[in-house]
């Protein structure tokens, strides 16, 4: 880690459920460290440490607009979890809706007042071109071991129904997964164990982080797919190493909710 950091930079370390982000807020005109710095800023040993980078910027059609990164410096269209937490950042008044804009769209999003933080992540996409797959085939029951479920919630989405959770190696499965031939641009791979009709647990091994405590876009793909499937109907409560997520699906939009807060703010030295 010998890329040196950007000195005086401003930030604040937001998490939902146990999924940690570095918020930048560049609307002042600061500009985008490099990737090579936002490697070395995601680092949680040389760095400040977190799952995403989330640069909130200017925008003329929203209240803001959103790029997420991981800690490997890839940019994703999407994270729910950081979504959320700009609601946070950007003032949190309960009942006023937040526009955000995104790579994957213009998201809707509010906090609620109990505190938790929903956003419409938009529709899922269910082709095998949208996720991308390599090749065609039906998006729900891949042509892979287990058989699992894909789509794209802006960011691509593979997840897999587990009888036993704790019996499943998630962490060397997704590892091996995250990056199959069967997905060009990699994908994040969730694990799903069904604990009711409504309700499941879910382990999601993120492109280009690794093993986190929890994943927004994950929780829609997850429980996108359990509806799908016939397994949930249209709400459905997903518990997750960091915490409680809930997802609702009525064949548009859907909605994630949870937790979302602030940890604390510093500035690089
Ligand atoms: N933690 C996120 C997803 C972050 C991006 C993902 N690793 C990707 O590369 O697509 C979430 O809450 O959705």
């Amino acid at each position: 880690m010998d890329v040196p950091l950007p000195a005086g930079l401003r930030f604040a370390k937001m998490q939902g459920a146990g999924n940690d982000f570095v918020v930048l807020d560049l609307r002042d005109g600061m500009s985008c460290p490099s990737p090579r710095q936002l490697v070395a800023l995601a680092n949680r040993h040389f760095g400040i440490g977190c799952d995403q980078i989330m640069t909130i910027g200017p925008s003329e059609m929203a209240d803001a607009a959103l790029r997420f990164f991981n800690p490997d410096g890839t940019e994703s269209g999407a994270c729910g979890n950081a979504t959320r937490c700009a609601v946070v950042w950007l003032g949190g008044v309960p009942g006023r809706r937040y526009r955000l804009a995104t790579a994957a769209g213009v998201l809707v999003a509010e906090r609620l007042e109990d505190g938790q933080v929903r956003v419409d992540m938009g529709p899922p996409r269910l082709g095998w071109r949208d996720v991308p797959l390599a090749r065609e085939m039906d998006t729900l029951a891949l042509d892979l071991p287990g058989a699992p479920v894909a789509c794209s919630m802006g960011n691509p989405h593979v997840t897999f129904f587990v009888d036993d959770l704790d019996a499943t190696d998630v962490a060397g499965l997704g590892a091996a997964f995250e990056t199959n031939t069967l997905f060009p641009s990699r994908a994040n791979i969730g694990f799903a164990q069904m604990t009711g009709a409504a309700s499941m647990r879910l382990f999601v091994w993120e492109r280009g982080a690794g093993a986190t405590l929890a994943c927004g876009s994950g929780a829609c793909a997850a429980g996108v797919a359990a509806i799908r499937r016939g397994l949930a109907y249209e709400r459905i409560a997903i518990a997750m190493p960091g915490g409680d997520l809930a997802v609702e699906w009525r064949g548009e939009g859907v909605w994630l909710s949870g937790p979302a807060r602030m940890v604390f703010e510093g500035r690089v030295g």
